[in-house]
């Protein structure tokens, strides 16, 4: 068995003995262990404590690597992105720039739609390469777990493709990932005025397939105003829930779309986006064991109100974030820069973010059991950072790269 023993960790974060999801108030609670060491065996955690308690005989034969003076973070886990893309569009970033509307670009052809046509034009090892190459760099900004959804096919072919990308993803990298089918983003053209009938297709010629290849973990809906109404979301998620896709929903982005309760009803993972709530949706939330996980840098992206997460962590909800990286709506899937603009801008306490972005973020995934915290038996994938004066440091400074290395189950990066 090969063993790694740190030493001289100025803080080691998010020490648990057991976790559980956090909500309201729990948020705020961040256990750490100041002047510690971590003990690493193979590809999992097996020991921690402060430096004057090195366990000295029993580790002799230990590997030694000196932090000298870094911090240790557990690994971000991003719960909500779409890494699989053909192509980015700046191009729309530079319309709306000089004053188009998100419905001005999608009348033109823009959107989704656009992203759903080059992606059903590139070639399966294409998109594999170019999702690779992503990952490459996230994880090397220290994301360590990451979902994965599909929903720029938007055809039979397009959407298999996609998911068959991930599902190749998660065979050959390092990262966790879990893959959610979101043939529901939009309307095709073509069923543009035959809602029922791509509703048809996503149940009878999708949903058979995918869980015949096992190629999903969960089921989305864009559950919004202009594309799926509470019904339909209901409806969709059904159908994948008896196929065994557990619901992660696009909820309340845009409007007060009924999404956050449709998704609490059906007892969804999560909900995610959360832009526009109100109160009846917030309580929604806070009574109910689905996830809240919010989009801070998609709320940037498009100049939205941000999210109100004070309001939900007052409220007791759970609450995770993500990055929600797209070509569309957050070009970003840098979870370093979602953590900052979550205390910058949503008035998360450090604490807050980094458990909603570590712990939380693994729960909204279901890997809470594997990852998101260091906890013994837990994957020892680790963000060392460079020596920083503190923890809020870290989202303070948040046009500096504060990391020194990144770990992905117990191997350095
Ligand atoms: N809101 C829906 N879907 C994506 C954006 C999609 C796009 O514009 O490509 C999101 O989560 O923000
Ligand atoms: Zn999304």
């Amino acid at each position: 068995m090969a063993s790694l023993l740190i030493t001289n960790i100025r803080q080691l974060v998010n020490v648990r003995e057991q976790t559980a999801v956090l909500r309201g108030s729990q948020l705020a609670q961040l256990p750490c262990i100041d002047n510690a060491y971590l003990i690493i065996e193979d590809d999992t955690v097996a020991g921690h404590g402060r430096m004057e308690d090195v366990p000295k005989g029993k580790f002799s034969s230990t590997h030694t690597f000196d932090a000298a003076g870094g911090s240790v973070l557990p690994a971000w886990c991003d719960s909500h992105t779409h890494t699989v893309f053909a192509a980015s569009r700046e191009e729309e970033f530079v319309y709306k720039i000089r004053g188009m509307s998100y419905a001005d670009i999608a009348a033109k052809g823009g959107g989704i739609l656009n992203s759903a046509r080059k992606l059903n034009d590139a070639p399966e090892d294409l998109l594999f390469n170019q999702a690779w190459a992503r990952l490459d760099e996230l994880s090397k900004l220290g994301t360590g777990a990451i979902e994965i959804k599909s929903g720029y096919g938007l055809t039979v072919e397009g959407e298999l493709k996609m998911l068959r990308v991930i599902k190749k993803l998660k065979e050959r990298s390092g990262l966790s990932i879990k893959a959610t089918f979101l043939g529901a983003h939009t309307y095709p053209q073509e069923y543009k005025s035959n809602h029922q009938g791509y509703i048809d297709s996503i149940i009878k010629d999708m949903l058979p397939v995918i869980a015949r290849e096992k190629l999903a973990d969960y089921i989305d809906v864009f559950c919004e105003e202009g594309f799926f109404s509470p019904e339909e979301t209901a409806l969709i998620c059904k159908a994948g829930m008896a196929h065994g896709l557990k619901p992660k929903i696009h909820a309340n982005q845009l409007h007060l779309s009924q999404g956050t309760q449709v998704g609490v009803k059906l007892g969804a993972i999560s909900v995610d986006h959360l832009e526009t709530m109100d109160e009846d949706a917030i309580q929604a939330l806070a009574h109910s064991n689905t996830i809240g996980t919010l989009l801070p840098t998609a709320a940037f992206f498009l100049r939205m109100p941000f999210q109100p997460a004070r309001a939900l962590i007052d409220a007791g909800c759970a609450i995770a974030l993500a990055s929600d990286f797209n070509p569309g709506s957050s070009p970003s899937g840098n979870m370093n820069l979602v953590v900052a603009m979550s205390c910058i801008q949503m008035k998360m306490l450090p604490e807050e973010a980094i458990n909603a972005a570590t712990l939380n973020g693994a729960y909204a995934m279901e890997l809470g059991q594997e990852l998101g915290s260091i906890t013994i038996g837990k994957k020892a994938s680790l963000i060392l950072t460079k020596p920083i004066p503190s923890l809020a440091y870290y989202p303070y400074a948040f046009g500096s790269n504060l990391i020194d290395k990144v770990m992905i189950k117990g191997e350095w990066l």
